[in-house]
């Protein structure tokens, strides 16, 4: 199958630091991927150097046909990536319905906003948080509200960095379930993340770097049974 998103030898270095080397990825459409590994592994750095916060040293990315290496993260985002930042930046003083009808107003060609509000609401298990502002929502459900507003882009890809950083157990598993939901949906999704219970729970596949390159990529159930992934992730104290 042809990738939607593919990155060849892509690297980056900052300084003498060579954070990113010679990196491969693929995401297959209607697949979830997860980017993992230790802490310092390059997983964010190479999240921004697909979403057009870096400029990649050397390599290509290509997305749905197009070489975007060099492309503005805006024109990405017009291409069909959506992306979600680790921190959420919701309006706060505004209600969680009208935070959704900002970001739908941003699609053009959409002509009934409110029934496509009330479909993310209830996507986003947020119905009875519609009128509250989203200052006031729990820690969780201003990420879940901010996937929903990187929904209504209707994006090819939806990019998540860290989507569970900071959510308590059952907000994690929660936010799993919602992943998947939209996966069933038909969207495909590239999430970096570090708890490895949450990857085992939305996976596909999984690519996993380890000082900047990639140390091993394959199904959830084979990464899961590599006892090399498990050492770089417990042999040298990282705490993940
Ligand atoms: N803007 C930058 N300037 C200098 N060095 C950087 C910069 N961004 C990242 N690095 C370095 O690149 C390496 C990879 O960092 P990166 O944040 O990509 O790793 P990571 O896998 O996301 O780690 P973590 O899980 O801790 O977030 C680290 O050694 C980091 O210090």
């Amino acid at each position: 199958m042809t990738a939607l998103l593919r990155a060849y030898g892509v690297s980056k270095q900052f300084g003498g630091m060579k954070a990113v080397k010679n990196v491969d990825l693929e995401i297959i459409p209607g697949e979830i991927h997860c980017l993992i590994g230790p802490n310092g592994a390059g997983k964010s750095t190479m999240f921004k150097l697909i979403i057009g916060y870096h400029q990649p040293d050397g390599g290509k990315i290509d997305f749905d046909g197009t070489d975007i290496t060099r492309a503005k993260s805006f024109a990405r985002v017009q291409r069909g990536m959506s992306i979600k930042l680790q921190k959420p930046s919701v309006f706060k003083e505004l209600s969680t319905r009208l935070n959704l009808h900002v970001a739908l107003q941003q699609k053009a060609g959409r002509n009934d906003i409110a029934a496509e509000e009330e479909k993310l609401l209830s996507l986003l298990g947020l119905e009875t948080h519609a009128q509250k502002d989203a200052g006031l929502l729990s820690h969780g459900q201003q990420q879940w509200l901010e996937i929903g507003m990187a929904l209504a882009l209707s994006p090819k890809l939806l990019l998540l960095d860290e989507p569970t950083a900071g959510m308590s157990e059952e907000e994690t598993f929660r936010t799993g379930e919602l992943i998947k939901r939209l996966n069933d949906d038909g969207m495909t999704i590239l999430a970096v993340e570090h708890d490895m219970s949450f990857v085992r729970q939305i996976a596909h596949n999984v690519t996993v770097m380890h000082l900047g390159e990639v140390f091993a990529r394959g199904k959830i159930e084979d990464i899961i049974a590599d006892e090399r992934v498990a050492e770089i992730y417990l042999g040298k104290g990282h705490g993940h």
